[in-house]
């Protein structure tokens, strides 16, 4: 079991734009004080996302639940959005078979299916409703604060569907919340219903392998220790102050470099695997929310993170990948193996010009193209790196999410900013709360009508 990065990708040898040995050794200073803005961050306690001992207590109440909590389910319900979401996307796609809510309750081995309602959109919401036993079903409602007008919408929706169905709230519902804040602990301290912890140190976008990852996996049968053992495995690796030591450091710093001094701020993460393929989303927002930020003298600053998949997005995306700006670095995650792997038939009288796809398999193809896309990448001065993966199971997802996580807080220190903030989200959640007659944003009329009207005659 193995995750390595392979940097090579991003160094001179390879490319023009990249760092020779005299770079990466200049570089020394402002690693070692994005090294110790990390450190000081784990003593004030607020990189909660690493302590995953800490949170054992809370994870074995989980387990504990679910364990009876998921009998007789036919569906899980996640509402959720942002980091209450995109993590338990990932966890499904990457360790459940593909298609697995299509798949029988026989195909299903009983285990239930999980739908993500990470948005407001009623045909969304309408479609899922019609699909389901309420009677069979266990609603999770994953939200750090609390508060977030979305999920607290679909909340009202399912609570009052409940309600009219004669359902017990206690037995279909499940909160994930802060401890102690929010409208949601309040009600689950007011009509007993389950409620698990979001550790107040631990981010919404960091926050996966807490309780709003974990009471998900546990539902749909998941070897959540394993994927806590792989977080744990790529922590204890990621300790140095040495970039060739620490991979999550020097991801971050090959990354920061090149965007420093080449102008290459778009960040691609492209895994050559269907199953990693919501690692993208869930690092788009991790890398986004994280890093966009002003800093203290007023600089705008961050990467722009995009999420592909290979071998798709050879025919969508490397185009310009390739010929675009070169405003750009490519990390892929090759996967080694494939236990399902399947072969190309030798096919009696298939036709003549395909015979060089005879005898090699899916998986082999798969990560030749990934090897030539990057080779392809590189000999057009294009950075990139390369996540080797052994396989795609619970304790190699742990060690990535953990890895993506780290790394943010090293770029955060190369970026000079606070990875754990989010103050641009706020306008236009207050603005709709104004809109929407909340008594606390009543202020908010002022800018709301100044708000630009669109103009009519250029409207087509
Ligand atoms: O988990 P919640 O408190 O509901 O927040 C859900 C999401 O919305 C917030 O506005 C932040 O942008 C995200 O970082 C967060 O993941």
């Amino acid at each position: 079991m193995a995750i390595r990065l392979d940097v090579s990708g991003m160094l001179r040898r390879a490319v023009p734009t990249g760092p020779d040995a005299a770079a990466l050794d200049a570089l020394g200073p402002r690693l070692a004080a994005a090294v110790q803005a990390f450190e000081a961050r784990v003593r004030e306690g607020v990189l909660g996302f690493r302590d995953l001992e800490a949170q054992a207590g809370e994870r074995a109440r989980v387990l504990d639940w679910a364990a009876t909590a998921r009998r007789g389910l036919d569906d899980v319900v996640v509402l959720g959005i942002g980091g209450s979401a995109l993590g338990a996307v990932c966890l499904r796609t990457a360790l459940l078979p593909r298609d697995w809510n299509a798949r029988s309750a026989d195909q299903r081995d009983g285990r239930p299916r999980l739908h993500v309602l990470d948005n407001v959109d009623p045909r969304s919401v309408a479609g899922l409703l019609e699909l389901l036993d309420l009677a069979r079903t266990r609603v999770l409602v994953v939200s750090k604060s609390g508060s977030t007008a979305e999920t607290m919408a679909q909340y009202l929706l399912l609570r009052d569907r409940l309600a009219a169905q004669g359902l017990s709230a206690r037995e279909h519902l499940a909160f994930i919340t802060d401890p102690d804040k929010g409208a949601l602990r309040k009600v689950a301290a007011a009509e007993g219903i389950p409620a698990f912890e979001v550790p107040p140190n631990v981010g919404g976008r960091f926050s996966v392998l807490s309780p709003v990852g974990t009471v998900p996996a546990a539902l749909f049968g998941l070897d959540v220790q394993a994927l806590i053992d792989g977080a744990i495995a790529m922590r204890d690796r990621c300790t140095s102050a040495q970039l060739r030591e620490n991979p999550a450091l020097a991801f971050a710093a090959l990354q920061w470099h090149a965007h420093e001094t080449a102008g290459q701020g778009a960040h691609v993460l492209m895994p050559y695997s269907d199953a990693l393929r919501d690692l993208g989303p869930w690092f788009v927002q991790l890398w986004a929310e994280s890093l966009g930020k002003r800093t203290a003298d007023g600089r705008h600053v961050g990467p722009t993170p995009i999420a592909a998949v290979g071998a798709t997005d050879q025919h969508a995306q490397v185009q310009l990948f390739m010929e675009g700006p070169r405003d750009k670095t490519v990390t892929f995650v090759d996967v080694e193996s494939h236990p399902d792997d399947l072969g190309i038939p030798h096919g009696d009288g298939a036709p003549a010009d395909l015979a060089y796809l005879r005898g090699h398999t899916f998986g082999e193809l798969l990560r030749t193209e990934c090897r030539a896309t990057a080779g392809a990448l590189a000999r057009g001065g294009r950075p990139t790196m390369t996540l080797r993966v052994s396989q795609v199971d619970a304790w190699h997802l742990g060690g990535l999410f953990m890895f993506f996580e780290l790394a943010t807080i090293y770029a955060a220190g190369l970026y000079g900013i606070d990875p754990l903030d989010q103050p641009g989200v706020e306008l236009g959640k207050q603005l709709t709360y104004y809109q929407f007659g909340h008594p606390q944003w009543q202020g908010m009329r002022e800018i709301w009508e100044s708000l630009p009207a669109s103009d009519p005659h250029w409207v087509l």
